[in-house]
This record gives C-alpha cells, sequence and structure tokens, in this order.
C-alpha cells in the first residue's frame, strides 16, 4: 500500500473508481414528487445534509495542491473508520459488499461481532483509507459490536426502508453509538436501505419521516439499495469525501505534520483486537 524509497513515501496507485477529484455536492431532493424523481439525477436531500458546500473548502484544495504539505505532513497513509450500525436484517453487511466487492447476496448471513473491510481512495491527489466496520444487528452480539465503536469518524446508521420500525429504532443506535465518542467528534449518516422494494409513493412517504429524524439527530439522510447499486457509490463517495475533508482540516488545526488522521492508535488496536482474538479478547459483561 506505502513503501518509502529515496526517503519519500510512495503509495501505490488506486483503482480508477476510487479517485475523486471533484467535491461531490447536493444534487437531488429525496422529497421530489415521484414523477419528476430520475431528472434531477441523485441521490440526497438538502433537507438533511450535514453541509451544503459545492465545493472543498479553500484550505483543503490549498492543503491537497501544496506539494510542500505532500511531502512533510502525508507521509502516512490517511484513514478513517467508519461505523455501521443498525437492526437485524436492515441489510448493512449487503450495502458493504455492494460497493466493496460489488456483490449482492439474497440469502441473509448473520454477522458475528463485528467484521470490516478498508476501501482504499485518491481524494483531490491525495491517498486516503476508509475503514469501514459492519457491526451485528443481533441483540447478542451488541456488547461486543459496541466495543468498536469508539475511535470512528463517522457512524453509519442504517434501516429498512421496508420495516418501518427499524427507522424508530435508529434514534437509540445513534444514542449507543454516540456514547463511546466525544460529542461532535463524528459525523452522521442515516441510510435508508431496499429502496427497490417500496412503490414511489411509499417511498416518499418514508424518506419525509426519515427526514425529520436525520434532522434530530443531526445527520445526512440517504436512501439506497444494495440490490440494484442505486445511490451506493455516490453514499461511500460523499462519506470519503466529508471525513477526509474533516480529517485535514483537523490535521491543519492541530498543526499535525506527519501522523494518521489525529495519530488514531485506537483504529489499529481495534485490528489487532479484531484480528487476534486469542492474544487479546474483547472483554464483555453481557455474552
Ligand atoms: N430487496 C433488497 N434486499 C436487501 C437489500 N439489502 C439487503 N437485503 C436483504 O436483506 C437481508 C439482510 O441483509 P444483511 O446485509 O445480511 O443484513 P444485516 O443488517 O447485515 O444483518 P445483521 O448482520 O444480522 O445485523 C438479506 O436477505 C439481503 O439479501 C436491498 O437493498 N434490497
Amino acid at each position: 500500500m506505502q513503501e518509502m524509497r529515496n526517503g519519500r513515501m510512495h503509495f501505490q496507485p488506486v483503482s480508477r473508481d476510487r479517485v475523486l477529484s471533484k467535491f461531490p455536492k447536493v444534487t437531488y431532493s429525496a422529497c421530489l414528487p415521484a414523477s419528476s424523481e430520475g431528472k434531477a439525477g441523485k441521490c440526497y436531500t438538502p433537507q438533511a445534509c450535514l453541509q451544503m458546500k459545492n465545493d472543498w473548502d479553500s484550505q483543503t484544495k490549498a492543503a491537497c495542491k501544496d506539494r510542500t504539505t505532500m511531502h512533510q505532513g502525508w507521509d502516512r497513509l490517511k484513514m478513517s473508520k467508519a461505523v455501521i450500525v443498525g437492526d437485524v436484517n436492515v441489510g448493512k453487511t449487503c450495502l458493504i459488499n455492494r460497493f466493496c466487492k460489488d456483490v449482492f447476496d439474497r440469502d441473509y448471513k448473520a454477522t458475528i461481532g463485528v467484521d470490516f473491510e478498508i476501501e482504499r481512495f485518491e481524494i483531490s491527489g491525495v491517498p486516503f483509507s476508509l475503514q469501514i466496520w459492519d457491526t451485528a444487528g443481533q441483540e447478542k452480539f451488541k456488547c461486543i459490536a459496541s466495543a468498536y465503536y469508539r475511535g470512528a469518524h463517522m457512524i453509519i446508521i442504517v434501516f429498512d426502508m421496508a420495516d418501518i420500525k427499524t427507522l424508530e429504532h435508529t434514534r437509540q443506535w445513534s444514542e449507543e453509538a454516540m456514547s463511546e465518542n466525544e460529542p461532535g467528534s463524528c459525523s452522521i449518516f442515516l441510510v435508508g436501505t431496499k429502496r427497490d422494494l417500496l412503490a414511489p409513493q411509499e417511498r416518499q412517504r418514508t424518506e419525509r419521516d426519515a427526514i425529520k429524524m436525520a434532522n434530530e439527530m443531526n445527520a445526512e439522510f440517504w436512501s439506497v439499495s444494495a440490490k440494484s447499486g442505486e445511490n451506493v457509490q455516490e453514499l461511500f463517495f460523499r462519506m470519503a469525501a466529508l471525513t477526509f475533508e474533516d480529517s485535514v482540516l483537523k490535521d491543519m488545526e492541530l498543526g499535525v505534520t506527519s501522523t494518521t488522521i489525529g495519530g488514531r492508535d485506537d483504529i489499529k488496536s481495534d485490528i489487532a483486537n479484531l484480528q487476534e482474538p486469542a492474544s487479546k479478547p474483547v472483554k464483555t459483561n453481557c455474552c
């Protein structure tokens, strides 16, 4: 992924479909009448989005362009942690698999505890990795999964658009995930899955309810389908872009010169916990 040559860090190129040069901006209202859907084309709604900018922050642009910053400041790979939570069976694993592997499995296989993927991007010319943590929705695994909420830069709360109860439960998922993190330290995305299962009018009703919920929890709302792939790549690109920019701005604020984002050693130890369960067991009281 990265190696030192002639005293400089060299990163292997990422695949072309993970290169992001333009800022992913607001282009679509989920509450448009069904008849106008498809005209505007995309994804998420100005009524519930984390920010409405059309371009990178000028400081981010300057930092990405600046060769000196590249050599002095980003000699290690920038990395952020996204944690995906939500009720059992809502489609968390399928969402990740659609983006990371471009596959969809119709059969349900419960996640046991946690699992994770690392996706590599190039954003505005800068190598960037996103750790995507998939957690189990089953109650019996909750205490294992919650041990991995800490240190998240992003919390993605998933619900099933065809099962409105799962939207009601998102408030509790949000509270639980945020209780492990400092207030204001992570961005929240509220994601409705299985968009393909709903008729247009039903979908609009659910989207309106979800927008209200997203506003309550200061989240950005997206409606996606892992089955068809609709909006999935756009969602992950948007998440990657927002967390990348956050990390660049935070690093500049802190005057960080040579570290992964915020010196997050907790991310590495999370992976160590996952890969070496025998040597570092997850402590739980409830399972
Ligand atoms: N039609 C449709 N079905 C979906 C979609 N996403 C997931 N499913 C189905 O929903 C079921 C559950 O999906 P998973 O991704 O395993 O659910 P999960 O949230 O990871 O479940 P846990 O691991 O138990 O927490 C599977 O049978 C999937 O095929 C979607 O976008 N559309």
